[in-house]
């Protein structure tokens, strides 16, 4: 299996003397879990969310639904986070969103909303900055690094929070997996799915859920199909939030009947994340979704290597 330490490159470092008074932010979708990685592994997707910074004299938000309109707005609120840690007087900012990431569909737009933020914080105030940096801050927003690690770094990333330091690694994925989301017309909200998971669980399934995980980033890394399909049933929080998921077993018998080698729930859902090998028969199963009674979007999407950035 594949591993890289991720690194901690600078991701900005400014060159000029002038001010910034305007910075565009790139950052892409991640489906976090992968079903037997629960609160650890996470996928970034070639799906983006692009945020404009720029001084203004009074806050003005653009481009997203008027509920997000407003001070409250999480990409707002990672700015003065992050402004409030640099020592910096809370500032006025045009912000505009144009993001293709739906909000509580489980493709991580909250991770994608706080990354934004806090980049967007270091450029218009030209503070140098690397990735772990931005990663702590975000982790500290978002409060688990499963999505904001991947958001940041691309590809498949594992992170874990030890008592002072946040660990990430990358893992490898062969280039004979395609992935396809399935993302449906109502919402799920992180916390709400996170409130239906039991406290406690059975020892046996901690201990087949460990197991599996490790042959599922083997078997990701190697491009053995077989052995990522018979690693794909998680006992963690994939059972106790299906039921939330309307149509659910509908849309995996589709993918499953198409070759898919894992069907999965993508972060906290309600989106589902099918994992198939080579060939996808995109036109049979966006007709097969289009007999439900919710709509289902369904696309291929390949996984996004570079991580967020400054345009
Ligand atoms: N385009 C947007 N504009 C403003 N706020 C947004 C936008 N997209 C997402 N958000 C914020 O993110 C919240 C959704 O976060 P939530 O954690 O529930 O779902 P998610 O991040 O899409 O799913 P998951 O964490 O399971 O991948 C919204 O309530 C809103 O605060
Ligand atoms: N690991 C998180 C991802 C969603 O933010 C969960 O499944 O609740």
């Amino acid at each position: 299996m594949s591993s890289q330490k991720t690194q901690l490159k600078c991701i900005f470092s400014p060159k000029s003397k002038g001010e910034i008074k305007m910075v565009r932010i790139k950052v892409p979708a991640t489906s976090a879990n992968l079903g037997v990685g629960f609160d650890c592994l996470g996928l970034a997707l070639e799906q983006y969310a692009y945020f404009d910074f720029e001084e203004a004299e009074e806050l003005l938000i653009s481009g997203c639904d008027p509920v997000f309109q407003t001070e409250d707005n999480l990409i707002y609120q990672a700015f003065t986070y992050t402004l409030e840690k640099l020592g910096q007087k809370s500032r006025a900012i045009h912000l505009n969103i144009d993001s293709s990431i739906p909000p509580a569909r489980g493709l991580g737009s909250s991770a994608t909303c706080v990354v934004g933020g806090v980049l967007g914080a270091f450029a218009l105030t030209k503070t140098p900055v690397d990735h772990y940096q931005v990663l702590q801050i975000a982790t500290e927003i978002e409060g688990h690094p499963d999505n904001v690690a991947p958001a940041l770094y691309g590809g498949l990333i594992a992170s874990f929070m030890g008592e002072n330091k946040i660990y990430t690694q990358k893992y490898d994925i062969h280039d004979s997996y395609r992935f396809v989301v399935f993302s449906p017309d109502f919402e799920t909200s992180t916390k709400e799915a996170r409130e239906r998971l039991p406290e406690k669980i059975a020892f046996s399934h901690a201990v087949a859920n460990q197991s599996k995980l490790v042959f599922a980033l083997a078997s990701l890394a190697s491009g053995d199909g077989e052995l990522l399909q018979a690693v794909q049933t998680d006992q963690l929080h994939e059972p106790y939030r299906k039921v939330m998921i309307h149509e659910f077993d509908d849309v995996a018998a589709f993918a499953r009947e198409a070759g898919a080698c894992s069907v999965l729930i993508s972060g906290s859902g309600p989106s589902i994340l099918a994992i198939f090998q080579e060939e996808v028969p995109i036109e049979k199963l966006r007709t097969q979704v289009s007999s439900l009674q919710h709509e289902w979007k369904c696309y291929t999407v390949n996984v996004d290597l570079g991580g967020a950035g400054i345009c």
